[in-house]
């Protein structure tokens, strides 16, 4: 029997259009919605009954945690219908993997949720959004999806939301899981699986933005040399809750940036330690006295992942020992 499964067009240059066939970096992203999309893979219909709903018509540079709370909200609500099998969601790649693995927290529901882009418009010759989206639906649709959290498809992978990110600026094989690895591949509409996401997410998560309008603000604080604390402490002058310190190596930090941070963290803002290095595990204790000092580490979260799961934290906590659990589980 088809499965039921919902698109939800959010923009982005899978929906992009430039002037010409030989254009693929002038471009303007979100112009067709989802059902032109939609109309351009009549394949899909063959696999799938598919409906599409425009949620937003955006650049995903222009993604916020508002869209963000109502795209995971109706997300909830078709999912908790027995009449949807499975969401895909149109995405600009800009903020791809932040979106997916916002929701791979705040989803309550097995069933599969995938986020697709693409690198080149529409327009362009060879355009990779088409076969990306037949992909996301296939993914979508296939039981060997279910239970497996967010995932994100994109040049015939499949990515676990919690460890992709966007690894270059113009290829099509951008989304990687560059530390941990693909979770697997799509060859001719079948998925195929090689491992599993070991983090708790979705139906296994205990976050909750129902009834939320707004998510508290984090800000992240990148690491270089010679820097200084001033951006720390405009942020937080600003009203941020938490800070992510994108540190050099394993989180480390220079004596100056140490001094402003400790400082912070006794204003009653949480300081995550994370890294601008690509893989790795941040280790508690390690360049840094996080005990001493009340800070909660990363663990392989990337910065832009990491400010995620400290704004949900939030949400419940600002105790470093209750954070840094969930920094540990998630
Ligand atoms: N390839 C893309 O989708 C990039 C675009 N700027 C976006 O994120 O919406």
């Amino acid at each position: 029997m088809k499965k039921n499964i919902v698109i939800i067009g959010t923009g982005g240059t899978i929906a992009g259009k430039a002037s010409s066939a030989t254009e693929t970096l002038h471009y303007t992203s979100a112009i067709l919605s989802v059902n032109s999309l939609i109309h351009e893979i009549p394949e899909i219909h063959k696999i799938v009954h598919v409906t599409g709903e425009q949620l937003s018509q955006i650049d995903s540079c222009d993604m916020t945690c508002g869209i963000w709370l109502q795209l995971a909200a109706r997300v909830n609500e078709l999912l908790a219908s027995n009449k949807v099998d499975g969401i895909v969601i149109t995405h600009g790649t800009d903020t791809l993997e932040e979106t997916a693995y916002f929701l791979n927290l705040v989803i309550q529901s097995q069933k599969p949720v995938v986020l697709v882009g693409a690198m080149r418009p529409v327009t362009a010759m060879s355009a990779d959004g088409p076969m990306n989206l037949y992909n996301a639906v296939t993914l979508a649709a296939n039981d060997k999806s279910i239970g497996k959290g967010v995932l994100v498809a994109l040049n015939d992978t499949v990515n676990c939301s919690r460890e992709v990110t966007k690894t270059n600026t113009m290829l099509q094989d951008s989304f990687q899981a560059p530390d941990l690895g693909y979770l697997g591949y799509i060859q001719g509409g079948i998925p195929y699986f090689y491992r599993l996401p070991a983090r708790r997410h979705t139906l296994c998560s205990e976050f909750d933005c129902r009834g939320i309008t707004d998510l508290p603000k984090v800000e992240i604080i990148y690491g270089y040399v010679d820097s200084s604390p001033i951006i720390a402490e405009a942020a937080v002058k600003a009203g941020a809750k938490g800070l992510i310190y994108a540190g050099l190596g394993n989180g480390n930090m220079s004596q100056d940036i140490r001094k402003g941070l400790i400082n912070i963290e006794k204003q009653g803002v949480v300081i995550v330690r994370s890294t601008r290095v690509s893989s790795g595990i941040v280790t508690r204790n390690g360049a840094v006295h996080d005990d001493e000092y009340h800070f909660v580490v990363s663990d392989t979260l990337s910065p832009q992942k990491a400010r995620i799961l400290l704004m949900l934290a939030l949400l419940t906590t600002n105790d470093p020992v209750e954070i840094q659990r969930m920094f540990w589980e998630y």
